[in-house]
């Protein structure tokens, strides 16, 4: 019997991060959470690209041409989308998720989901702490380091 799994080793790793305007003063903080494990991981500032896009609605599309263009191991997709008086909360959050989704399936490129999606702004705001345990985007660098580096193991 044998095991493969990721390692968080992001040496030699490209990576793009994907980030909202919306919600800017809780999503910049999930940028730096999702830098530092990044760095932390290994890989090179020069490796490190960062994209901005005005919304959680609009993240799908950057990942999806991120993941075609091939230049990526990894993408890290960073938003809040925070509950509103009508439904449009729902169709912007779902939305992202399945396009996230579908980006990485279909270019296999690992696209880590690091949109927070919550009731109220307090909540939102105790998932982009400083420490990683209660960082969405601290949570979605390292989920997409380890599955680069599984791809890579199982030469895919
Ligand atoms: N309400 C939030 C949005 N809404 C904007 C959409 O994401 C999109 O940019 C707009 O509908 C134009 O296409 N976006 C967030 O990221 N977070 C929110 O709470
Ligand atoms: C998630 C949203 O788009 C939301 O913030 C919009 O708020 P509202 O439903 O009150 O228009």
């Amino acid at each position: 019997m044998r095991s493969i799994q990721g390692e968080f080793d992001g040496r030699g790793l490209k990576i793009a991060v994907v980030s909202t305007r919306w919600n800017d003063d809780i999503v910049d903080r999930l940028v730096e959470g999702a830098c530092d494990v990044l760095t932390d991981c290994g890989v090179d500032d020069d490796d490190i690209t960062l994209v901005r896009v005005p919304g959680a609605f609009e993240l799908p599309l950057a990942a999806d041409r991120l993941a075609d263009s091939d230049d990526y191991d990894g993408i890290v997709a960073l938003g809040a989308v925070i509950r509103g008086e009508t439904p449009h909360f729902d169709f912007v959050a779902g939305e992202c998720a399945k396009g996230l989704s579908a980006a990485a399936l279909e270019y296999g490129v690992p696209v880590g989901f690091g949109v927070i999606t919550a009731d109220t702004a307090e909540q939102a705001d105790a998932r982009a702490q400083p420490d990683e345990d209660h960082n969405k985007g601290a949570e979605a660098a390292s989920a997409v380091i380890e599955m680069a580096t599984l791809l890579r193991a199982l030469g895919v």
